[in-house]
Parts: C-alpha cells; sequence; structure tokens
C-alpha cells in the first residue's frame, strides 16, 4: 500500500444549548471554535507504529508485526467492532470500565489506525485546546484521526482537492467510532462540528448546518476542575432511569431552549439587532444552567463562575458535559453595553480560571502543507 504523510487539523466546539439531552435525542446547537487540534502523519519503513500525544504525555511505539496480529475483519463503521476492541483492552492490559486518558486516547488510536491503515507510521497529535474540559477535545482528535488515515491511505483526496460532503460524512463516521471508544456512548454532535466546523442543529444524528446566523460574541472560561464525559454521560443515563418521569420533562424543556435559541438567533440576522434578543438568550442561558444543575452535571466551580459574570450583568452556563471543565459566557455586542468584559475576566481569573475571548463559526476539518500550519505548532509535531 502507497502511504501519503498528511497534516490535519480539526475545530473544537462550543455547545450553546443541549449538552446531555443530544444524547436523548433532543435537540443541540453547537458551534466550532478557533482552537484546534493537528496531527501529523508520517509513514515509516521501519516496521514500527508510534503515537506521541504530547498534551497528555503519552508517547508509545508498537512492532507493526504484533499489530498486525489483531487487525479489524469487520471493516465497516456503522457500529463498533466489539470483538476488536476487547482484543485492543486485552493488548493494552486494561481490565475496569473507566479509562484514563492515556487509555483512551491509545485504544481510539489502534481502533481507527487497525480499521483503516495496517502500515508503519509515526502519528504525532498536538492541540491548542484544553483535553477533558468541554470543548471537544476528544471529537477533534478523533476527527484528525479518521481523516488523517483516510487521507494517507488515498481512501479521500490529498490536499490538493477539497473534501466533498461524501469525504466530509465518512471522516465523520470513523469519528463517531473514536468517540464511542472515548465517550461510551456520545450523540455524534462533538464530531460533526470537528468535522463540518461552523454552527449546526444536532438532533438525533440529523446533521442541520445554520448558516444564517448572528455573531455571537461569547467568552470561555475553563474552570480546570477536570472531568470525563464518559462518566457524567453515564451519570445522566443512570438519573433519567431512576426517575423518568422527574428527568424526561427537564430533557424536554432543553429541547425547547435549543430551538427557541435558534429561533431568536435566526430573527436576529433578519431584523435590526436589538436588546430584547439578547434579554431573550440570557434567559436561556440562565434556565438551562438550571436544568444542567438538576440533572447533576453541574459543579461549584460553575455555580462561581455563574455568580461572579451575574455581578457584571452577565449571564453563564456550563458547556459540554460540565461537571467543572468550561463554561460559556454571552457578550453582548460593544455597541450595545458598556464595556464589562475586561473586569469580568479579571475577576474569572482571581478565582483561578482561565478565560478568554473566542472566535466561533471557523472551518471544519482541514489539510494542510506544513507551511500553513503556525510555526510552533509544527515545532511540537516535528519534535517527536
Ligand atoms: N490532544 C489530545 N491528544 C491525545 N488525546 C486526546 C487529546 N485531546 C483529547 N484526547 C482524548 O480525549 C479525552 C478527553 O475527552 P472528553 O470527552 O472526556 O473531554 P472533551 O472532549 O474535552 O470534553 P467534551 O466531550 O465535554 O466536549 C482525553 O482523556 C484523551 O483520551
Ligand atoms: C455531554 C454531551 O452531550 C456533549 C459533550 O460535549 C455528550 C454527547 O453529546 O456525546
Ligand atoms: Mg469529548
Amino acid at each position: 500500500m502507497e502511504v501519503r504523510d498528511c497534516l490535519i487539523s480539526a475545530p473544537g466546539k462550543a455547545i450553546l444549548h443541549g449538552e446531555h439531552a443530544v444524547v436523548h435525542g433532543k435537540v443541540a446547537l453547537a458551534v466550532s471554535l478557533n482552537l484546534r487540534t493537528y496531527l501529523q502523519l508520517k509513514a515509516r519503513s521501519d516496521g514500527k507504529v508510534c503515537i506521541n500525544l504530547p498534551n497528555i504525555d503519552t508517547f508509545v511505539c508498537w512492532e507493526l508485526s504484533e499489530l498486525k496480529q489483531l487487525t479489524s475483519f469487520l471493516r465497516e463503521m456503522q457500529r463498533l467492532d466489539a470483538e476488536l476492541v476487547k482484543r485492543l483492552r486485552e493488548f493494552i492490559g486494561v481490565t475496569n470500565g473507566n479509562l484514563d486518558s492515556s487509555t483512551s486516547a491509545i485504544l481510539a488510536f489502534l481502533y481507527i489506525y487497525l480499521s483503516l491503515f495496517g502500515s508503519g507510521l509515526t502519528v504525532s497529535v498536538w492541540s491548542e485546546l484544553p483535553t477533558g474540559a468541554g470543548l471537544g477535545s476528544s471529537a477533534a482528535y478523533s476527527v484528525c484521526l479518521a481523516a488523517a488515515f483516510l487521507c494517507a491511505t488515498g481512501n479521500i483526496p490529498t490536499p490538493l482537492k477539497e473534501w466533498c460532503q461524501e469525504d466530509l460524512e465518512l471522516i465523520n463516521s470513523w469519528a463517531f467510532q473514536g468517540e464511542k471508544i472515548i465517550h461510551g456512548n456520545p450523540s455524534g454532535v462533538d464530531n460533526a462540528v470537528g468535522t463540518w466546523g461552523g454552527m449546526l442543529r444536532f438532533l438525533a444524528g440529523k446533521i442541520i448546518p445554520l448558516s444564517r446566523v448572528p455573531l455571537l460574541r461569547i467568552l470561555l472560561t475553563n474552570t480546570k476542575v477536570p472531568r470525563s464525559t464518559k462518566v457524567l454521560v453515564a451519570r445522566v443515563k443512570d438519573k433519567i432511569n431512576k426517575f423518568p418521569s422527574i428527568m424526561i420533562p427537564v430533557l424536554d424543556s432543553v429541547d425547547a431552549i435549543s430551538c427557541t435559541c435558534e429561533k431568536v438567533l435566526t430573527e436576529m440576522t433578519c431584523e435590526p439587532i436589538t436588546g430584547d434578543h439578547y434579554n431573550i438568550l440570557e434567559e436561556l442561558i440562565d434556565i438551562n444552567q438550571h436544568h444542567l444543575n438538576v440533572i447533576g452535571v453541574g459543579h461549584p466551580s460553575l455555580d462561581t463562575l455563574c455568580q461572579v459574570t451575574a455581578a457584571r450583568g452577565l449571564h453563564s452556563k456550563l458547556t459540554g458535559a460540565g461537571g467543572g471543565g468550561c463554561g460559556i459566557t454571552l457578550l453582548r455586542p460593544v455597541i450595545l453595553s458598556p464595556s464589562v468584559e475586561a473586569g469580568t475576566m479579571k475577576d474569572l481569573r482571581d478565582c483561578g480560571y482561565d478565560c478568554w475571548e473566542t472566535s466561533i463559526g471557523g472551518p471544519g476539518v482541514q489539510q494542510h502543507f506544513p507551511s500553513s500550519v503556525k510555526e510552533e505548532i509544527m515545532e511540537v509535531l516535528n519534535r517527536y
């Protein structure tokens, strides 16, 4: 098999509304971020398969011959090959259910590698995203892996050609398998944003890009409290099973929040934007944050974020799986509000949080020539 070297990136995401509810068939609205994960794949001919994941301090090399014995025979992307997962878990010596970050990342790599590839290589990944903080780092990683293996084997075209919808769907389907390994039971919204970028509405696997959306200003805050999406998703499921008549109406209400938010965003592109639009968006954020607390994915650090920003007249909610990690705060256009950002950011940093204004709606998965990627990122990727 002829193998091409390749350089891929995919964006992280923020969920405006619908996290967790989306796993149970409700609508989510999500948007790509300007923070990306980069992956470099280089073919090698010394019979080794190496992966370098400096964000999570993971560096592993295997002999190609030992991996070949584990090869997948299913070679389909609609469902996870349970037999291959079992063999891989045995191979890397996993005995319990909840994997640490390094083991999940290795398992996702090996699964997609063995399903699509099979020659010697070095894969190096570096991300601008905080890992495991609610900004879709696992999906950006899985999208990069899927795109790199499909591209290197010629299943999708090289950098000289744009990827068409069919190529993107293929990338997305394989990335979803990686997400299943890392998350357990993902909805697929995160890998969809990582693949297509922009803002999208996601409902039961159906992806609708929202092309007419206003330019929103969003402050991202990382509480730095570690959490695992897999654990939180499983916790919500248990709660729904325990109290279905109490929890299902909450999920329905989250669904209505996503739909109302989408309607307001659409109105904002058709008529002059007013303070009333922002009042509604802010109320939706507050209501949803309460719901997320009700379903058990809040955290005291996120309560603090909400209180600190409320003291400045701003509205925040967690984003992604919650339990710590990141929150979003809606900023009004400078013209509609006095500049409260600087003071808010200082207050949040005083709590020990990282915070920054982000630009949203950037491109999905992309191929690059090394010369078009920031020097500091190439420097990390080339270090190994
Ligand atoms: N840059 C990376 N390099 C290697 N592995 C990564 C990288 N980014 C993410 N991962 C894998 O994804 C896991 C984090 O995924 P998790 O779903 O818990 O958080 P997230 O995707 O950042 O947040 P959310 O799913 O709420 O958006 C890590 O523990 C690791 O296994
Ligand atoms: C919590 C969740 O809804 C979003 C994680 O970013 C999980 C998922 O949709 O797979
Ligand atoms: Mg994730």
